[in-house]
């Protein structure tokens, strides 16, 4: 995220704030992983491939939590690199949706208006997925938290300012209005990567 908490700019261009670094820190996370997840809004707005960019590594599966089933067919995810692919749909996807996208994607359906999240990991752990890294956007990076299923937090914080009160942040969504719902971390790492700093969270349990 940008110096003021941002991720993308208020119309949701993407925006480069790490560094070559941090982008060869991110790329080695994704080979000590099982699955690297976004939402659908990250897809619609980025088209990332979220391939492992130094080929040191067969890619992690790729996940997508995807209501509607919106993934575009073209979508890079879905032809960029080898490795499987899931997308997580909630009952209210469109069943042509669903039937088209099954060609390039596993679908795993969870929870009726909107992807229901502990179902939807629970059935990633069946089939042997245990460590996932969410590579946002600030919708998803809410729900994960507001449904304490997040361990880890690792924020990159970049030497830019890109303000807007209407851009996304690193945890949007509702938020929290009671003080006691409020997710503490612990400060485990920290270190300066380039222009920026990387810090490492642990989510308390409380
Ligand atoms: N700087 C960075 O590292 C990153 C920046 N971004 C930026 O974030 C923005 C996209 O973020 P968002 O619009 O917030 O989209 P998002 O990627 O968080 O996807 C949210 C969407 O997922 C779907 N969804 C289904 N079930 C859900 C559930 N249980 N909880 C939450 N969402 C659920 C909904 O349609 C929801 O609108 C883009 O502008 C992108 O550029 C995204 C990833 C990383
Ligand atoms: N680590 C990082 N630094 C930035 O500056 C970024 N803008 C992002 N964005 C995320 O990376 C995805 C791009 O993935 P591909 O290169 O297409 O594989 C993008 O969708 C965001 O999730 N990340």
């Amino acid at each position: 995220m940008s110096a003021d908490g941002k991720i993308s700019t208020k119309d949701r261009v993407q925006v480069k704030i790490s560094n070559d670094d941090d982008l060869k820190r991110v790329d080695k996370l994704k080979c000590g992983i099982d699955a690297i997840m976004v939402g659908i809004g990250t897809i619609l707005a980025d088209d990332p491939s979220l391939t492992v960019k130094s080929g040191e590594c067969p890619n992690p599966t790729r996940v997508v939590v995807d209501s509607r089933a919106r993934t575009p067919l073209d979508a890079e995810i879905l032809h960029k690199g080898d490795g499987e692919r899931i997308i997580l749909v909630s009952e209210a996807a469109p069943l042509e949706r669903i039937s088209a996208l099954s060609e390039y994607a596993q679908i795993v359906i969870a929870g009726e208006d909107q992807v229901d999240l502990r179902a939807g990991l629970l059935e990633l752990k069946r089939q042997g997925i245990d460590r996932i890294m969410v590579e946002g956007g600030g919708t998803l990076n809410w729900s994960l938290f507001a449904g304490g299923l997040v361990d880890e937090l690792y924020t990159y914080i970049g030497g830019l300012v890109v303000g807007g009160v209407d851009a996304p942040t690193l945890v949007d969504g509702d938020g929290f209005s009671i003080n006691e719902s409020l997710i503490p971390l612990e400060l485990i790492d920290f270190k300066q990567l380039g222009n920026g700093v990387l810090l490492r969270w642990s989510v308390k349990r409380v």
